[in-house]
């Protein structure tokens, strides 16, 4: 194929994926039109002459279809991209000594709103870019931060992106597992081309500001301030002076990105001042006083090779996608969760589509749905769940809507070995010497079957078997040994047992229960008198605490600690109490001044908990003081700074604390 072809046949491409997409209904990832928008430009780069007639990348969206056509007082446009730094310094070179403003660029659809002489008059989503949709009924029954009116006369002409809040989309799909939505932003552009309100009810958004027009001029010229001071929400923006503080910033976006209650792909750098932003022009498709760089892409697709039945710590039996290795989300996925057989039915996968595959933050990769059906060949499998448990062949019982499956065995082999692992996590007795492969081979040999069984094991037992040498059975057993000391709180996260999570763990410790024994002894009545904890989970700790007696008693008999440790429990706060009443955020690295040594983050806190502090992840208007160590991301200061939080450094409340006599 020759160059011009080449061009002809990308341009096609293009043309027809962003009307699929603009219908809300994409074929592909975003990544991977990207891909093929990029290729495009560097032909066209390359060989101007051959540049297409019309040439989609001029265009902005696609000629969607308009149920009630407005034209756009000036053009919508779409944004430059950057993913290098360099893009970043020519940026501020072209514009020298202007202020500019790093923001996310948030992942929905983009909506102008209108208002006259202080009433909101209409809502209109960006369509070809020259004419969009009058959405305005449905940004009004289900957009926040859509104010209805204004102080402000005259035209003023504000746009943003409105979003589902991942918080929204996630309880939406767990309300309706038989229709489940694909992501946020899919969902976002759907809710707004429903024909009535009414049937999108739950499907609420949030609008998101990021530009302003107002005619009369308004005296404001900055954005920000412009934005807020007609109370709208804007996206939150940060004041760079140069090329290397917004890269930080972007970094510190990027950063903070799996903490948000949005998708967001990319960050916006954009002029400061409205008059030079509106000075500074525009190009065929995207304004000259805007740059959008780009993030890792958190959705991809692949092609799903097969689904394997999993067998839980609990006995729930769920079904594994196993996929063609796929670059998402900063690694490479090769397994994700399907969840179970009414999400897989819901979804219409099958073995052999090509999926799409979610991976954002710490999130377990999960298969969101199949983007294009007609792609199938006819040779695809349908995923046909288990009757008997993998593992043990026993019956498996069907629980729930989701009808997920279960296997009940107790002495299930692989439920077994899931136990055995769980007891030895991070998050519970922590044995890291001996991993899950030497727990499969114990366990297979018939050694290990209860938690207790590790405290029996013996370095000779050890050497009976192939590939070990002195040494790593010697560190297997000083690991064993060493979480002796277990107690309480992590031994009941280590127990598995259902609803108990570790937060149940935690109130129950801080509630004054001295022993898994004494929890056991006080019955439904006594745990369920703890704050937070409800009668579904009092019964089952109950129920299974019970079962496990004779456990208890073995991991006693064998010197283990089922008793509440010091750090647990609630904290015995120093005289003076230098922080008392106060709620603190710990942020960055810290470290003890006397020695210079990291301190873990939880040390530290616990440590602000005995000066009196109420200790929070985040902060918010009812946070007092933000506690900085070294290497605080810009974002949080901001945010501090915004909310009027005190910023404090760690040397200040290291002093307040050596004072007060509370130490590490
Ligand atoms: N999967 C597909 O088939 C397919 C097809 C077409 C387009 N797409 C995707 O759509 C996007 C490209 O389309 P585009 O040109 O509309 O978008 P763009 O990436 O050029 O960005 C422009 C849009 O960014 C939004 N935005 C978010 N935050 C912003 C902020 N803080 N400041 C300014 N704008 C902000 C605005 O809505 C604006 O319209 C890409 O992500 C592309 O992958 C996908
Ligand atoms: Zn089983």
């Amino acid at each position: 194929m020759d160059v011009g072809e080449r061009i002809q046949e990308l341009a096609g491409r293009i043309v027809e994926w962003r009307d699929s997409y603009y219908r809300g209904e994409p074929v592909v990832a975003d990544a991977e039109y990207d891909a093929v928008e990029d290729e495009l430009r560097e032909l066209i780069a390359a060989h101007p002459e051959l540049t297409p007639v019309p040439n989609p990348l001029d265009a902005v969206g696609a000629p969607a279809v308009l149920h009630a056509p407005i034209r756009h007082s000036r053009p919508m446009l779409s944004l430059e991209k950057a993913t290098k730094p360099e893009q970043v310094e020519a940026f501020f070179a072209r514009f020298p000594g202007q202020p500019v403003v790093v923001m996310p660029k948030l992942d929905g659809l983009s909506l102008a709103l209108v208002y006259e002489d202080g009433r909101f008059a209409r809502a209109i989503t960006r369509g070809d870019g020259t004419t969009g949709d009058d959405v305005t009924p449905l940004v009004r029954a289900l957009a926040d931060g859509v104010p209805q009116k204004l102080d402000a006369p005259g035209r003023v002409e504000v746009r943003g992106e409105a979003v589902m809040l991942r918080s929204t989309f996630a309880a939406y799909n767990e309300a309706h597992p038989d229709k489940p939505l694909i992501n946020p932003r899919n969902a976002a552009a759907g809710t707004l081309r429903a024909k009535d309100p009414a049937t999108v009810a739950e499907r609420r958004l949030q609008f998101l500001a990021f530009d302003l027009q107002t005619d009369p001029d308004s005296t404001e010229s900055d954005l920000e301030q412009g934005l807020q001071a007609l109370g709208f929400t804007a996206a939150d923006m940060r004041h760079c002076d140069d090329a290397a503080a917004a890269q930080e910033v972007i970094t510190a976006i990027e950063q903070q990105r799996n903490d948000l209650d949005y998708d967001l792909d990319g960050a916006v750098l954009r002029l400061a001042d409205r008059d030079a932003f509106a000075a500074a022009g525009t190009r065929s498709s995207s304004p000259r006083g805007a740059l959008a760089f780009k993030f890792a892409a958190e959705e991809k697709t692949t092609i799903l090779a097969d689904v394997v039945w999993d067998v839980g710590k609990t006995g729930k039996i769920a079904p594994v996608a196993w996929l063609e290795p796929v670059f998402v989300g900063g690694t490479t996925v090769t397994r994700a969760t399907l969840s179970n057989q009414e999400v897989i039915r819901a979804r219409d996968v099958k073995i052999g589509d090509t999926v799409l595959v979610r991976r954002a933050g710490d999130v377990i990769p999960f298969v969101a749905g199949v983007l294009d059906a007609s792609r199938r060949t006819g040779e695809e499998r349908d995923i046909v769940p288990p009757t008997h448990c993998p593992s043990c062949n026993e019956p498996l019982t069907e629980q729930g809507n989701s009808r997920e499956l279960f296997c009940t065995n107790v002495a299930c082999p692989a439920q077994t070995v899931r136990r055995l692992i769980h007891w030895a996590s991070r998050a519970a007795a922590d044995i890291d010497a001996v991993g899950g492969v030497w727990i499969e081979r114990l366990a297979e040999a018939g050694i290990l079957e209860h938690p207790s069984d590790f405290y029996g094991l013996t370095k000779e037992r050890l050497l009976e078997f192939d590939r070990i040498g002195e040494v790593s059975a010697t560190r297997m057993i000083e690991s064993i040994d060493t979480s002796r000391q277990v107690g309480l709180r992590r031994a009941l996260i280590g127990l598995a047992i259902p609803m108990a999570s570790e937060g149940t763990a935690s109130r129950l410790c801080r509630a004054g229960f001295g022993s898994l024994e004494a929890v056991l002894e006080s019955g439904v009545d006594g745990v369920v008198a703890v704050d937070d904890i409800g009668p579904k989970v009092a019964a089952s700790l109950i129920e299974h605490l019970t079962r496990l007696e004779p456990e208890l008693e073995r991991l006693r008999a064998a010197g283990v600690s089922l008793d509440v440790r010091e750090e647990d429990l609630p904290p015995v706060v120093a005289a003076g109490a230098p922080l008392a009443g106060k709620t603190v955020v710990v942020t960055g690295s810290i470290s003890d001044p006397r020695t210079g040594e990291k301190v873990a983050r939880p040390v530290f806190q616990r440590l602000c908990e005995k000066a009196g502090a109420t200790i929070a992840s985040s902060v918010s208007a009812s946070t007092d003081m933000l506690i900085t160590g070294a290497d605080v991301g810009a974002a949080k200061i901001t945010k501090a700074e915004k909310l009027e939080v005190a910023v404090v450094d760690q040397s200040e409340i290291w002093s307040q604390l050596f004072e007060a006599g509370v130490t590490p």
